[in-house]
Parts: structure tokens; sequence; C-alpha cells
């Protein structure tokens, strides 16, 4: 049996420099991944089952459209392994809420299955076979701060990352990300290079500042929410930054210190109670 966690994925930054002739997206966008997210536990069976529990389990659709089931058998379709899996998905992450929970899922899958079943992919190989099934897959399998190009195959890994907490914000609103990226007017340029290695948190900071989110604006149109969602961050004390992650709506929110995060998390919990309200440890 093996378990592990499936981490949140939070695009820091995320510019949109073009559109491919299949329709998706070039994007540049800084990805981290805190320490909190799903929990996936694989044990060998004979069939390949999968059991979806914990708070937002009732907001996934059904069973066989599940990412992780769709990643277990493409893994078997291509290794031709006869072996089977139960697998339990405790669902702790928010869905369609553009913090990367299906691809993380289907990434923690391919690589809990590719050691339980023996087969010994490489990288590079369940890189390739987990873009098949999301833009993101190839991020969540890598797992640490990087700079995906691309439509998210390229990684640029940074090796040197300062630690912070950050704030997220999900008011419960799902936000399907094809919706976004089909309301985008694409008017800017590619950036030119990046370097955010051996930055200070401070420096980070800063530099993130200067840099936007493309999909916030059409994000806002189909979800006013985001704008309250992202007001109530920046309400509170030490924020230094309020941004949405990837199509949204989770927003986060960049504080001086952790316990003004802790802060900013009990306040807006308060005036919020129903909405997900979480702070997570960022490094490498
Ligand atoms: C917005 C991001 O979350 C940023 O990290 C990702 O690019 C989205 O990754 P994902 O959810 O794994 O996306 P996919 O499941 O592959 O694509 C969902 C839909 O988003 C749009 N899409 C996605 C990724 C991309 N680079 N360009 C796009 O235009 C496409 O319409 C696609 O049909
Ligand atoms: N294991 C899974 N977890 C969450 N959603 C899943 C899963 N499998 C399939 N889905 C479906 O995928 C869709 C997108 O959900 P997901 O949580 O991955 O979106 P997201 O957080 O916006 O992702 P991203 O940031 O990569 O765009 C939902 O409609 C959901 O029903």
């Amino acid at each position: 049996m093996i378990t592990a966690i499936a981490r949140a994925k939070i695009n820091l930054f995320l510019h949109v420099t073009g559109k491919q002739p299949d329709g998706y997206h070039l994007l540049e966008s800084l990805v981290v991944f805190p320490d909190g997210g799903d929990e996936i536990t694989v044990s060998k069976s004979k069939d390949l089952s999968l059991e979806v529990i914990g708070p937002f389990s009732h907001a996934i659709g059904s069973t066989d459209e599940n990412l992780i089931l769709k990643a277990a058998q493409l893994l078997k379709s291509e290794s031709g392994t006869d072996q089977g899996a139960h697998i339990t998905l405790v669902k702790n992450l928010p869905v369609a809420a553009g913090i990367g929970g299906g691809s993380s899922d289907a990434a923690i899958t391919l690589k809990t299955l590719n050691g339980l079943w023996g087969i010994d992919f490489s990288d590079d190989k369940l890189s390739q076979l987990g873009l098949t099934l999301g833009a993101d897959v190839p991020a969540c399998l890598y797992g640490k701060p990087a700079i995906m190009s691309g439509i998210g195959e390229q990684l640029a890994k940074i090796d040197h990352f300062p630690e912070f907490d950050i704030l997220l914000v999900n008011s419960g609103l799902m936000v399907s990300t094809r919706d976004v990226f089909s309301r985008l007017e694409i008017s800017r340029q590619p950036s030119s290079d990046f370097c955010f290695e051996d930055m200070t948190r401070n420096e980070l900071f800063s530099a993130l500042a200067t840099m936007r989110n493309d999909l916030e604006e059409p994000a806002c149109q189909i979800a006013p929410v985001v704008k309250s969602t992202l007001s109530a961050i920046r309400g509170q004390k030490e924020c230094r930054l309020a941004r949405m992650s990837g199509s949204g709506a989770t927003c986060f929110g960049l504080f001086e210190t952790e316990r003004a995060a802790q802060m900013a998390k009990n306040a807006i919990q308060s005036h919020h109670p129903d909405w997900w309200v979480q702070t997570m440890a960022v490094g490498l």
C-alpha cells in the first residue's frame, strides 16, 4: 500500500502569450506546490476501483470521469500490466478551483501506481503520458517550484526558492477552465527571461507584484465573486499581494509573516463562514 499527498498547484503569476492552432494557449507561469492537498492511497487488487471520500467528495462528477481512473487505465494500457488497484481519494481541495486538484491527483496516481505495479517508467515517460490527461499534469508530477511554458509541458526548475506561508480562499463557486480561456483576449507578447533562482522572499514578492494573472479578467466576467474574494484578501493587514490562481476561482494572498497570514485567515473565515480558507506552507 502507498499513500501520498496530491499537493495543490498555485500559479503565482500566469501570462498568456499566444494560442496554438488546436486552441490550446501558450503560457508563462511560476507554479509552486504548498504542503496541503488531496490524499491518495493505492493498494494491490485484482480490478481497478476508486473510492472518493473527504470534504469535497460531493463536488466531483461521476467516478468514471475521474482523472485518477483515467490515469490508472492509461498506465495499465501503456505498460501492458494485468494488475489492478484499489484507490482511495480523500478530496480535501475544492473542485474546478484553479489549484490543479484533478491534475495533481492524476500525477500522484501515475507516480504511485508506477511504483506499486513495478513498472519503472521514467519521469519523462510519465510526463508524456500525463500531458494527455491535462496541461497541468507534467508540472504536478514535478511538484516543486518551476517556470511553466509551452501549454504547460515545458518546465524550468528553480533550485533555490524562499519559504513562505500562503493564504488560499475559495468562495465555493466552481469555474470551468475551458470557459475562462474561451473569454480571453490575448494582447500580450511573450515576456523576457525570468530568473527566480536564489531570490529572497522579499525579492520574490516584489517581482511578483509587477506581474499578473491574465485569466483574472475573464474569470471575473464568469464569476464576479473573484473580485470580492480578492478584495477580502487585499483588505487584510500586511498583505503584500492578492491574486487569482490558474483559471480560478481560488485566490491567494502573500503576507509578510506567518502570523499575519493566520490572522487574515481567521478574519476572512469569520466574515465568510461558508468559504474555504486555508494557510499552507510553500518551499522546495
Ligand atoms: C490554467 C492552468 O491551470 C494553469 O496552470 C492550466 O493551464 C490548466 O490546466 P488543466 O486544467 O490541466 O487543463 P486541461 O484539462 O488540459 O484543459 C482544459 C481546457 O483549458 C484550455 N487550456 C488549457 C491549458 C492551456 N495551456 N490552454 C488552454 O486553452 C483548453 O480549452 C482545454 O480544453
Ligand atoms: N480527481 C479529480 N479531482 C477534481 N476534479 C476532477 C477529478 N477528476 C475529474 N475531475 C473533474 O475535472 C474538472 C476540473 O476540476 P479540477 O479540480 O481539476 O480543476 P482546476 O482546479 O480548475 O484545475 P486546473 O488548475 O488544473 O485548471 C471538474 O469538473 C471535475 O469534475
